[in-house]
């Protein structure tokens, strides 16, 4: 137990004692507290929360809205603003009136109908409780984008939402980005509630779906609804818990008419409600007893079980509609906050660096001192916009918080609510709430305290990057836009890196795939008027040690005057894996002093940055140095580090070294005419076929293939799909690329024979490759004389 600081637990103690006779919990600590104050723990405070805190927690929920592309997201979040009043009008994505969804407020997000930058905003939803009385819950809500090229949106909202809702396809059921959300929120423990939307269109079976999440998704999942008709006969669903059926009535479907079940779905909703308590049986004890014991569980008794399960990550309850047809969503609503957590019911933890002590719960009182992340930074018309979740205490405008990173203190201008592209200013903003500051200088996963705590929270899971292009301003005059477009963008997206290559002089922007980069280009052109032109697409190569290889290598450099000298020995081989590098020393008898070691490592680790072969990350290489040699005078850390790099760049080329390329797992869907096509577009590109589904009418094929395969496969696919087919791609590992990439030609190459790609011969004509050739065969025969 970890006793609080002193003035955060004066604080409590006074609130506690003011609220005394609220209630029997409270006074009970609050007694053991007074009798000995350091045994006021934080875990004594979450487990014991003050009442008037848990009534205000319990009317929040943060919640995300996740999914595979083009399922629903943004139109199911338009109803939602549109039922709990936020927005007067429902706009359609891509609609007829052209205004496009709130939640896409990017021009370019309402042109293509996609989601590029998640969106957050707020709202009330108005829910009866069992008494039958209004009771008001605020709801922050993230709408994320589904394509994996935002993939990086997608982690910082669930990095600090405290649940979500996985819209699923009716048709489609579980799709390949379904699986990587799914992947995602399960890396933050994020409790989700499931949405099969679509249900209006022409096969949808909601039943299908629920067997996927089970089967693929591995999530105990059972239906909470059963739909009442289906496709264009879809009027509402019945309620499993409270055996009714719902209907939407008025001119939006912003009434529920609550009938009785309808005869013929008598049989179908008994057989559903079996199943749900049985599933609920298997991950729910009391369920359990209740099942074996043969009684039927009341309504309450069934939702307080699903409120467990779902919060403890072992079940996911699914619900059905139409949200285009808007049809059952505000059921959907209900669902979130009577099964999805409040901010008290997730264990938030952080790391107490003055203490060092890991694993500090965080509890969201508003009282306690302010703890918050900033999570994502946006650049508006008035100055950099931060988005903040605050775990504990509360943020105020015009207070000092300070940075954990860097310890700097920062003063809070302004605060806002943000709805989508508008926003509301506050004067403060309590624990547990998500919200906006302006004028903050920070990086995104930074930790802000008030200065008291020295604590710090994990930051997100940011991926690599993939794919890169050369890039620049097509006129000299719109130098300056051109780099304060490169660094806003970086700042904001931390998937998004931006290089300069002083080799062939050129600024090298890199991201998560070829429509992540095309919409920074186009960003620019409109943001920022800044045309640009842009180089062929590149794949982020690695680079891989071959054999074991065992070196022995001095640096010596001693004319006059200060000297250099290092010797170091030792071998380097393939660590077994291609994640990462390891450097090791097995010294014995002190032949090199720790600190050399240490610039070993460092000289290690500069190697591996840029590899020896064409100037890419190095992976699963290990270096261990196991002997040297020290000069009394002449050893310096500058000399080891030197001479690691030059050892490693010796042993690395005899190892027979390979070039590495990123493997895609791809997807493609289309329909069922176009199959022979679409294989014999993936052959050509030499990707491997895993595994066909086929469905009613469309097909879906798993396939690996090769990153440097695929670019230019969407205008491929369009043309052989009439514009019908669609494909994911997410990288998967990294592999040895084929021979033709493996051959690298020697640098500097004169600029007449310059490929595209800057080391590797890939892309080009035999013609030039000829030319290579003998050019490099001229300019040995040249050196050997
Ligand atoms: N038939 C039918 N179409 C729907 C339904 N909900 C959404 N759509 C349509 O599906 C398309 C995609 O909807 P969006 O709301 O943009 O989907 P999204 O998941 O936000 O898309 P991304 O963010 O780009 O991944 C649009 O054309 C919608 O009109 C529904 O319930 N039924």
């Amino acid at each position: 137990m970890r006793p609080i600081g002193a003035p955060a637990y004066q604080s409590v103690l006074k609130q506690w004692e003011q609220r005394r006779n609220a209630s029997a919990t409270a006074s009970a600590v609050l007694e053991a507290a007074a009798a000995n104050p350091e045994t006021l723990s934080q875990a004594a405070i979450i487990d014991n929360l003050d009442p008037v805190e848990a009534a205000r927690l319990d009317k929040v929920r943060n919640i995300g809205i996740a999914a595979h592309i083009d399922s629903g997201k943004t139109t199911c979040t338009e109803r939602v603003l549109f039922y709990t009043g936020r927005i007067k009008a429902i706009h359609e994505v891509r609609g007829r009136d052209s205004v496009g969804a709130k939640m896409d407020s990017m021009d370019l997000e309402r042109e293509k109908g996609i989601t590029i930058q998640s969106a957050a905003t707020f709202c009330d939803w108005v829910k009866k409780d069992k008494e039958g009385v209004d009771q008001k819950y605020h709801v922050n809500l993230i709408d994320t984008p589904g394509h994996i090229d935002f993939t990086i949106e997608v982690e910082r909202a669930l990095r600090v939402l405290d649940g979500a809702v996985l819209i699923l396809c009716a048709v489609s059921g579980v799709q390949s980005q379904t699986i990587t959300v799914d992947r995602q929120m399960r890396r933050y423990n994020v409790p989700r509630i499931s949405f099969v939307n679509k249900m209006d269109r022409m096969g949808a079976n909601p039943f299908k779906a629920v067997d996927q999440i089970n089967s693929k998704l591995k999530m105990p999942a059972a239906a909470v609804q059963v739909p009442i008709g289906a496709e264009d006969e879809f009027e509402g669903v019945v309620d499993l818990i409270t055996m009714k059926a719902i209907y939407n009535v008025g001119e939006s479907g912003e009434e529920l008419s609550v009938r009785e079940i309808p005869e013929r779905l008598v049989d179908v909703v008994a057989e559903r409600k079996a199943m749900l308590v049985e599933t609920l049986a298997d991950v729910d004890d009391e369920i359990a007893e209740l099942f074996l014991d043969e009684k039927e569980p009341t309504p309450d008794q069934l939702k307080a079980a699903i409120r467990r399960a779902t919060i403890s990550l072992k079940f996911t309850p699914v619900f059905m509609g139409s949200a285009l047809a808007n049809k059952s969503v505000q059921p959907m609503l209900d669902g979130v906050v009577d099964y999805l957590p409040n901010p008290s019911e997730v264990e938030n933890l952080a790391l107490d660096q003055k203490r060092n002590e890991a694993s500090v719960k965080l509890v969201p009182y508003n009282s306690l001192p302010f703890v918050g992340l900033a999570f994502k930074l946006e650049e508006s018309n008035f100055g950099q916009l931060t988005y903040i979740r605050v775990y504990q205490g509360t943020l105020r405008k015009s207070a000092n918080v300070f940075n954990a990173r860097n310890n700097k203190k920062v003063k809070i201008p302004r605060i806002v609510r943000m709805h989508s592209n508008e926003m509301e200013e506050v004067n403060e903003i309590g624990a547990g709430e998500i919200c906006a500051v302006f004028g903050v200088e920070c990086a995104s996963g930074d930790t802000f305290t008030d200065g008291q705590l020295g604590y710090s929270m994990s930051s997100m899971f940011v991926p690599e990057p993939v794919i890169s292009l050369s890039i620049k301003p097509k006129q000299t005059k719109d130098a300056a836009n051109f780099s304060k477009a490169m660094a806003r963008f970086q700042r904001e997206d931390p998937t998004f890196r931006v290089t300069y290559d002083s080799e062939s002089e050129q600024t090298i922007i890199s991201g998560m795939g070829e429509l992540h980069l095309d919409i920074y280009v186009e960003r620019m052109r409109r943001e920022y008027r800044v045309d640009c032109e842009t180089g062929q697409p590149q794949v982020a190569y690695r680079e891989t040690i071959g054999n074991r290889v065992d070196f022995d290598h001095l640096l010596k450099k001693q004319t006059g005057g200060a000297g250099d000298y290092a010797r170091v020995m030792g071998w380097m081989e393939p660590t077994g894996s291609l994640e990462e590098n390891k450097f090791e020393e097995q010294i014995v008898g002190g032949s090199i002093s720790e600190k050399f070691l240490y610039a070993c490592e460092k000289g290690f680790n500069l190697s591996c940055e840029k590899g020896p072969l064409i100037g890419h990350k190095v992976l699963g290489t290990r270096m261990v140095v196991n002997d040297g040699a020290t000069h009394m005078t002449d050893s310096s850390e500058m000399a080891f580090k030197n001479a690691t790099q030059q050892a490693f760049r010796k042993a690395f080329a005899d190892s027979q070294p390979a070039v590495l390329e990123p493997l895609m797992k791809t997807v493609v869907t289309a329909p069922s005419e176009f199959q022979g096509d679409v294989i014999a577009l993936l052959n050509k590109r030499g990707a491997t076929i895993n595994d066909t589904e086929t469905g009613v009418d469309e097909f879906t094929i798993y396939a690996d293939c090769s990153l440097n395969g695929m670019f230019g496969f969407s205008s491929n696919l369009r043309a052989a799909t009439q514009g019908k087919g669609e494909y994911t791609m997410e990288f998967s590992h990294y592999e040895k690329a084929p021979p033709q990439v493996q051959y690298v030609f020697p640098t500097p190459l004169p600029d007449s024979l310059k490929p595209v790609s800057n080391k590797i011969l890939t892309n080009i004509s035999p013609n030039r490759k000829e030319l290579i050739a003998r050019y490099v065969k001229e300019q040995a025969a040249r050196n050997k004389k």
